[in-house]
């Protein structure tokens, strides 16, 4: 990817690198430390990347301190909407940048990073630019005592300095979903992006920093969780609030230091979602629908469906023409006609996916489809793929029933009553989300109105809108962002009560 603002590194086997620097108070710096961007499609290095200690994150924080206290802080809505626009055009004139950066982090296919990651990166901004250009506020009317009028108004002010730390998965999609709603209202903002997916993270600093918005509006620092950036942001006592994405034991890490200096959080955190298959479903709709939300950007999507419940009387059939799907599935180089799904993030992240593999077997599962590691004879046996993965035949108490395994696999299970569908989808830690697959609209409704979760699709997957509420309930996380939900959390809200 064309990054700009990196330096170059010299690798070990004598190879340049480009050396990916962060971005603080309007400049890039380099660290004393830094590490490895592994490509996963080869196992090559595609980067290195500067490593935030301790005093780096906190020159980020003070920075942003005094650009919230400066003019950026000071800035007129219509003002941040443009510059929020004014990002949105920059990432537009850089797309195939933004597309390198991201295919070369995570292997992904092109045609997801060109259609979801950096189409959303624009439309984050973008929706939170004509959300705040056109918000108004509340005003309630009231009586005094002694009877003269009095008038109540809603302020909303920023929160002043944000810490944002996104992941791996969908890592230009997630950092602007928080990035651009924190600048639209007014914050300035520390990011750490995640360790395995620095690229466009850094290409985004570059495009903020050409959109000309003061030194300290948006800073940038690489680095890992403990020990590191993360560590260092989150337990700041100098941020006045963090929104976060990823595991929700890191949350719940993330939240007891927040909890320090009572800061507001907002988590959008694992999930372990089922998508329920009735037998009145659009058969073909269904089958193509899970396999979509299976199988997405090789399962590691929040969202994706791990659980799939299966009305009996087409479980069989559903199961068969589920596998016939996923056999021909295209798992392949990013830029391959037709391909369909990439690598995982990381080795370590497919070895945890195989240890679930494994563990599935353990339980006694049946392995429908895949199960194990393509063999691709060239550089991608180097790389980090596994193969899409049907099991059946566990119990709903069996660990991968229970634990996220965030990999291109789901579990089959036929069921009788819709009351017990209910009943299964809702026996869990998490929730997140929920798939409905029903031609019938009563049921459509009732079912979904009983998913113990914060998003339900009925008939789709994955459709967003961006003016509603997107989080989770249980361990899926903390909160609503999207629309005037996002609004409201980087406020600080008052109530200003007039006597006229
Ligand atoms: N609910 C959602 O919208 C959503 C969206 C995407 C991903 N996720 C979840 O994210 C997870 C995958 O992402 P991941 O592997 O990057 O998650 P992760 O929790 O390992 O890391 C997420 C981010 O937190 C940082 N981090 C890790 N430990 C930290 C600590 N102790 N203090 C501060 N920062 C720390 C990491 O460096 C990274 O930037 C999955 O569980 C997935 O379900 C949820
Ligand atoms: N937060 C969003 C998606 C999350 C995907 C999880 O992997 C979004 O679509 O706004």
């Amino acid at each position: 990817a064309a990054i700009s603002s990196s330096a170059t590194h010299t690798a070990a086997a004598g190879q340049a690198v480009p050396l990916l620097r962060c971005f603080v108070d309007g400049a890039w710096v380099e660290t004393g430390r830094s590490f490895d961007n592994i490509n996963p499609v080869n196992g090559r290095i595609v980067s290195r990347v500067c490593e935030a200690d301790r005093q780096t994150v906190d020159a980020a924080i003070q920075a942003a301190r005094r650009a919230s206290r400066g003019e950026w802080g000071r800035q007129s809505a219509a003002l941040r909407a443009a510059a929020l626009r004014r990002i949105a055009d920059g990432i537009e004139q850089r797309f195939d940048d933004f597309v390198a950066a991201e295919v070369a982090d995570t292997g992904r296919p092109v045609h997801q990073a060109r259609s979801l990651d950096v189409a959303r990166g624009i439309a984050n901004f973008r929706s939170f630019a004509d959300l705040i250009a056109t918000a108004g506020s509340e005003m309630f009317e009231g009586t005094a005592a002694d009877g003269s009028k009095v008038l109540n108004y809603v302020a909303r002010k920023p929160l002043g300095v944000v810490g944002v730390i996104s992941p791996w998965n969908l890592p230009l999609l997630l950092l602007t979903w928080k990035v651009a709603p924190a600048l639209a209202m007014g914050n300035c903002v520390v990011a750490k992006p995640s360790e395995e997916t620095p690229s466009s993270a850094t290409l985004l600093a570059e495009v903020i920093e050409a959109a000309g918005l003061p030194a300290g509006a948006f800073n940038l620092v690489h680095g890992f969780g403990p020990d590191s950036a993360g560590q260092f942001l989150s337990t700041s006592p100098h941020i006045d609030a963090i929104t976060f994405t990823g595991e929700s034991r890191t949350g719940s890490t993330i939240m007891k230091a927040a909890a320090e200096g009572v800061k507001e959080v907002s988590f959008e955190l694992g999930g372990k979602n089922a998508a329920v298959v009735f037998a009145d479903a659009d058969f073909d709709a269904a089958v193509a629908g899970v396999l979509r939300s299976s199988f997405t950007n090789s399962g590691q999507v929040c969202l994706c469906s791990e659980r799939v419940y299966v009305e009996r009387p087409i479980f069989e059939r559903f199961v068969a023409a589920l596998a016939a799907g996923c056999e021909q599935l295209r798992v392949d180089y990013p830029d391959a006609p037709g391909v369909d799904m990439g690598p995982l993030v990381s080795h370590t992240h497919r070895d945890k996916v195989l240890s679930y593999y494994a563990l599935a077997r353990e339980e006694g599962a049946t392995v429908v489809c895949g199960g194990g590691v393509p063999s691709f004879g060239d550089e991608r046996d180097q790389g980090a793929y596994v193969q899409p993965t049907i099991i059946t035949g566990l119990s709903d108490n069996a660990r991968c029933m229970r634990e996220e395994i965030f990999g291109p696999v789901c579990h089959v299970s036929p069921f009788d009553t819709e009351d017990e569908a209910v009943a299964r989808v809702n026996d869990s830690a998490y929730g997140l989300a929920g798939c409905v697959w029903t031609t019938n609209l009563s049921r459509a409704h009732r079912v979904a109105a009983q998913f113990e979760t914060g998003i339900v699709w009925v008939n789709t997957w994955f459709t967003r809108d961006l003016r509603t509420p997107f989080g989770g309930a249980k361990l899926s996380g903390l909160g609503r962002e999207g629309g005037r939900y996002s609004l409201d959390f980087y406020s600080e809200i008052s109530n200003i009560c007039i006597k006229v």
